[in-house]
């Protein structure tokens, strides 16, 4: 007996006794065509109405997602015949359903030319928050739906929407009957259809033919009826459908900022916060697609679920997948916040993991990676977000660091290769070229893939001989490589920023961009964090900048036990104890430090060596210095609030978040002048009164303390330039906003990338 996986599978796929089928058109429609997506006992097929199918071609896919074509079956007429039959059906239904909506149009049309002017936009409103069925609303239809649907070729409602439509749609549609569960298909129509065009719009969302959520074709009716080409199969249905059209027009919404580029865009990260984080990732993670969903796209984050978070839910969606031979089993939990959902994919392998994301041996965190990677390629068909699946068209893949790079090359390997997620992209970012995901060849078993993808995964290392390189593959693979600032993009093409990469960037440097990172505006704000709620902290702006920032200074001596002085410099440093970071370079200049005036706060985890140093320094220095060894995000909020001064010597740098929070709470950043950093800070001038900080050329100590030095005596005797710091700083846009118009371009090009 032939079924579709769980609740949401690709409309492609059917499982029979373990194996699955994969159904792929051998023609693509032409866009003059009226291609339909119809869930029909199992198989989705396009049609063209009333006139010949398209030829399909079934191949077999195992649960893995390797597809191997096996030409025409002989059982594809079959079920050709079977379909065509429904498919009919549907066509039928679909009609009814029209007529329906256009009769109901009429009679509020009435009722609306009954009821007073002045009134009648409340009413509307009224109706519709309240869900006042006596008087059906088919303007619901274009108000509820996110403004996605409406140019999105995708027709895919965002969760929030789809949750308010289901409350509202039942009172104007009769329910359809639906045996099988939702399945999601997108045309393949690439070029016509990706440009977001309202008329270009043509795929009916298998989901149309679900019970409980509106049918797309219905919500966003602009995108489905006002096709000039449409080939209507009768003069009513076109006029129905028109006036449908008219009630979508009358509330449309303004069009989302991403204009007609609307996408649908899936990040996949090992860690987000606020869930998971152990450093800059998890904050980029939690928070770009963020805004990304602000700029109109529908946004989804996959990352592992490492604990039990209690703000999300069980789908119910159970996969299993190959990894090193065993069969393992994933589950997924979901969360909507903020405009974008958040799917945590559970697997034994990743609980337990809370506090030592990356820890284990290199094999372990390779398994862990290759079934992280597999299942996340297939989120977008198995695992409806607010009742619907994501589906393939229009969609691409942020992926981010080594830790997901293999997800590129299974999109290709297991998919792209095999006709399957054809219209569907990747993005890398590169947020640390330093970890690569490195290991000898033999590792390549490991990762499942066909033997002649082996030349990807290779590289030469002058010490080492050949090695098994993730981050090589995943560079070549992804269809658009970002890093996380300008300055970083320039230095991975060097033999020293490449960490043995560089040749590879430079051989993609046209599909490499800088984007330099925003920051949480919500989460990183003195005005509204959180942890400047008690212990003598206080919230603060610009405006109350001069009192609340001393006072959240106070609060962090009293609770650190330093002397409270305000008059005092207080200096701080937050950041993984590694050599990256240039902790070095502070323990080189604490000698000179201790002699001046100044108090000093770093916090830190890391390496053992650096995490005793700290210890050390604060042991023999208690008047002055603190290192608190740990991962406390409370503690970095507080001491970028309360301190003066933020110290970021970075060795190399992508981008930096620390000295953005910094600059965004009034705290002067001391930073050395690479990668992010030299674009994030500018440098003080004191006779234009300009910049926002002090930067060093090289990673030396003396550097370091000349910089430092400069900044102390501002600090002391020049405090109007001091504020203006302050001020300046604090009033720079740092958000999200800007650094999303930008990789919005991103993926644009790669969606129409060939
Ligand atoms: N002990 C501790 N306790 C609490 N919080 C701590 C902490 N140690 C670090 N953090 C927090 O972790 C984040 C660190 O972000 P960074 O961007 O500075 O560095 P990271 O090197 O991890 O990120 C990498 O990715 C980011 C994102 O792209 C790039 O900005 C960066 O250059 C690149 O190295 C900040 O939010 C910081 O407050």
């Amino acid at each position: 007996m032939a079924s579709i996986g769980n609740s949401c599978s690709s409309p492609f796929i059917i499982e029979r006794n373990g194996e699955s089928k994969a159904f792929v058109f051998s023609t693509f429609r032409s866009r003059k065509m009226k291609t339909l997506g119809v869930v029909n006992g199992g198989v989705s097929l396009f049609y063209n109405k009333g006139k010949q199918l398209s030829r399909f071609k079934p191949l077999r896919v195992a649960s893995t997602g390797d597809a191997v074509g096996l030409g025409d079956g002989d059982d594809s007429e079959n079920s050709l015949q079977a379909t065509i039959e429904k498919s009919k059906k549907v066509l039928a239904m679909q009609r009814d359903l029209l007529q329906q909506i256009a009769e109901r149009r009429k009679l509020v049309s009435s009722i609306k030319g009954s009821v007073t002017d002045q009134d009648e936009d409340e009413d509307e409103d009224e109706d519709f928050s309240t869900g006042d069925s006596s008087l059906p609303n088919p303007d619901l239809t274009s108000r509820s739906y996110n403004r996605v649907d409406v140019v999105n070729n995708g027709s895919i409602p965002s969760s929030s929407h789809v949750n308010s439509t289901t409350k509202n749609e039942s009172k104007i549609l009769p329910s359809v009957e639906v045996q099988e569960k939702p399945e999601l298909y997108f045309a393949p129509e690439k070029a016509s259809s990706n440009n977001g065009s309202i008329k270009q719009s043509k795929t009916i969302d298998s989901k149309a033919f679900k019970s409980d959520v509106l049918p797309s074709y219905l919500s966003s009716s602009k995108a489905q009826v006002t096709d000039e080409e449409e080939e209507s199969s009768t003069e009513a249905d076109s006029k129905e459908a028109a006036e449908v059209d008219d009630a979508a027009v009358e509330d449309e919404k303004p069009p989302p900022l991403a204009g007609v580029n609307v996408m649908n865009i899936i990040l996949v990260a090992a860690e987000c916060a606020p869930w998971s984080k152990t450093g800059g990732l998890g904050d980029v993670a939690g928070s770009l697609p963020k805004a990304l969903a602000r700029r109109g796209h529908r946004v989804m984050v996959v990352a592992p679920r490492y604990a039990n978070y209690a703000d999300s839910q069980d789908t119910g969606v159970r996969k299993r997948y190959k990894v090193n031979g065993q069969e393992l089993e994933v589950s997924y939990f979901q969360a909507y916040v903020d405009g974008v959902d958040f799917v945590f994919m559970d697997s034994p392998m990743f609980q337990s993991m809370q506090n030592n994301i990356y820890g284990g041996n290199r094999l372990d965190i390779l398994k862990r990676m290759v079934l992280f990677c597999k299942a996340a390629v297939e989120v977008p068909w198995h695992v409806p977000c607010g009742g619907v699946c994501y589906g393939d068209g229009n969609l691409v893949f942020i992926a981010n660091d080594w830790h997901t790079a293999l997800l590129p090359v299974y999109l290709k390997a297991y998919y792209r290769d095999n006709g399957l997620m054809s219209f569907t992209r990747s993005v890398l970012v590169i947020h640390n070229i330093a970890h690569q995901g490195r290991g000898p060849v033999e590792d390549f078993s490991y990762v499942d893939l066909p033997e002649h993808y082996m030349d990807l995964f290779k590289l030469y290392d002058p010490i080492g001989g050949d090695h098994f390189n993730i981050f090589a593959a995943g560079l070549k693979t992804a269809d658009r490589v970002v890093t996380v600032s300008h300055g970083y993009s320039w230095e991975l093409k060097t033999a020293e920023g490449g960490w043995g990469l560089h040749r590879i960037i430079n051989e993609n440097d046209w599909k490499l961009r800088g984007i330099v990172n925003g920051i949480d505006t919500k989460e990183w704000n003195p005005q509204y964090d959180i942890h400047l709620k008690s212990d003598g902290y206080t919230n603060y702006s610009l405006e109350t900048l001069q009192t609340g920032k001393p006072k959240c200074k106070a609060a962090l001596q009293k609770e650190l036990g330093l002397p409270v002085r305000e008059d005092v410099p207080l200096l701080g440093f937050i950041g993984r104890l590694d050599q990256q970071k240039g902790v070095d370079l502070i323990a080189e200049a604490i000698p000179w430090m201790i002699g001046q005036d100044v108090q000093l706060v770093m916090l830190g985890t890391g390496r053992p060596d650096l995490e005793q140093m700290l210890r050390q320094f604060e042991n023999e220095h208690r008047d002055k210095v603190r290192g608190w060894v740990g991962f406390s995000v409370k503690t970095a909020h507080r001491i970028t609030a309360g301190a003066d001064i933020l110290l970021m010597p970075s060795r190399f740098e992508p981008c930096g978040l620390n000295q953005l929070y910094a600059m965004n709470y009034g705290t002067i950043p001391v930073v050395h002048a690479v990668g992010g950093l030299r674009d994030t800070v500018q440098q003080f001038n004191p006779f234009e009164e300009s910049g926002v900080g002090w930067t060093f050329d090289s990673a030396d100590a003396s550097k370091l303390i000349h910089a430092l030095g400069n900044c102390l005596l501002t600090y002391r005797q020049y405090k109007t330039s001091w504020e203006g710091l302050q001020i300046r700083g604090m009033k720079q846009d740092l958000s999200w906003d800007n650094a999303a118009e930008k990789y919005e371009e991103v993926l644009v090009a790669a969606k129409y990338q060939w």
